[in-house]
């Protein structure tokens, strides 16, 4: 089935975790980012279109000065992202160079995915440096967003980046075998599962945090990138990236670590973005009859439907959609703002414009800016 599957993939983005790039003194492992060039270097030669996104620079700033933990303060993570992003890049350059590659640093905020318009252009501009030959080295901005040192890792971006470059295949290299039934640093009898069809709950509950003073979000987050490349039709394979020839053996379609089928029907590209990389500024709460239409008959919300509105967004903003339950099951793009929304709610289409005195039409949200989770 691996094969089968690998046959179609012409653009991979790999995912390369602190843990694999760093020794055991936490200072950048040059022997294994040389051997990750060697084999990045041999996809070039097949044609195939190479994005990486590289943890590190947190780690690789930390070793520089001399600091024996993990950085806490969200200054001292900063100042360690900013000294080490740079040693990365030269570490990527000096590796990538013998085989005659270029390496271009790409950082990026959630705020540069979440406006469509830089989203596009980071597209654009990723497109470009492919078609130059040149490896995308990716990796969030973190000296400028607290956000995204509190809240962000690179699994989460490299699932978001696989729809940013229309990429067929997400590879995670991490400082595991694969994906285990139990963390197996906590538990021997944790087995190895090389191939996970869906994302289940079960699948989730197997998944622990990250057992490291170096890497962010542990197992958890991998299978949550897994989950979100899927949405987008795009398999995920999570293998040990300290293992000699791994990426050969991975693209080549070898039974190593742990494959992440995707979901049968992937979301098209805009509704990923809807769901998974804007962040949602309020609640509407519907009542079960909108529930099951929304779910089940592929509707629209009506404002008729809505029971409650909770937060503030404008319109056009996105806001979660949650059941009489209070569980969110659907994300979208309002038509109306959360002060226009609480107005509406109960309401008739036909209502609109005698309470607003204007209408925008007739739903709430449009089924083409909705996404059922
Ligand atoms: N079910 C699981 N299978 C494998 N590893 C797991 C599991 N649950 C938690 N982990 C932990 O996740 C770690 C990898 O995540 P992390 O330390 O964040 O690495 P990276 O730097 O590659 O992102 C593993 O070393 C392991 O301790
Ligand atoms: N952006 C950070 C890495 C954050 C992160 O998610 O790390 P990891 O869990 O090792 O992939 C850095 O470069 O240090």
């Amino acid at each position: 089935m691996r094969k089968e599957i690998l046959k179609s993939v012409k653009r991979v983005v790999i995912k390369i975790g602190s843990r694999v790039l760093t020794d055991a003194d936490g200072a950048l492992d040059l022997a294994v980012i040389g051997r990750i060039c060697r084999d990045l270097a041999a996809l070039h030669a097949r044609h195939l279109q190479v994005v990486v996104v590289s943890s590190g620079a947190i780690a690789a700033g930390r070793s520089e000065l001399g600091l024996t933990e993990k950085p806490r303060t969200i200054p001292h993570k900063q100042a360690a992202a900013a000294i080490g992003q740079s040693l990365l890049m030269r570490a990527y350059e000096e590796a990538l160079e013998p085989h005659g590659l270029k390496a271009a640093q790409i950082l990026l905020t959630s705020e540069d995915l979440v406006n469509r318009q830089r989203f596009l252009n980071a597209r654009a501009t990723m497109d470009a440096l492919l078609g130059f030959g040149i490896i995308p080295v990716i990796n969030e901005n973190d000296t400028v967003v607290v956000d995204e040192i509190k809240f962000g890792d690179n699994d989460n971006l490299s699932a978001l980046v696989t729809n940013v470059a229309e990429a067929h295949l997400l590879l995670i290299l991490t400082d595991i075998e694969g994906f285990y039934s139990a963390d197996p640093h906590h538990d021997p009898e944790a087995r190895l599962i090389p191939l996970v069809k869906g994302i289940t709950r079960e699948v989730e509950r197997a998944a622990g945090g990250a057992d490291s003073t170096v890497g962010t979000g542990g197992m958890a987050t991998k299978v949550a990138a897994a989950k979100k490349a899927g949405k987008n039709g795009v398999p995920t394979i999570m293998v040990d990236g300290k293992r000699d020839g791994i990426i050969a053996a991975a693209l080549r379609g070898d039974e190593v670590g742990t494959l992440f089928l995707p979901a049968a029907v992937g979301l098209n590209r805009r509704k990923h973005w809807i769901a998974y990389t804007l962040k949602p500024s309020g609640r509407v709460m519907v009542d079960e009859g909108a529930r099951e239409v929304l779910l089940k008959r592929g509707k629209s919300l009506l404002p008729s439907g809505v029971v409650r509105v909770e937060g503030r967004f404008d319109r056009g903003g996105c806001v979660r959609i949650c059941g009489p339950d209070g569980v969110e099951f659907a994300r979208g793009l309002s038509d109306y703002s959360s002060a226009e929304t609480a107005r509406l709610v109960g309401k008739k289409s036909s209502e609109i414009d005698d309470i607003l005195g204007y209408h925008y039409g007739d739903v709430i949200i449009h089924r083409d800016n909705l996404v059922v989770l």
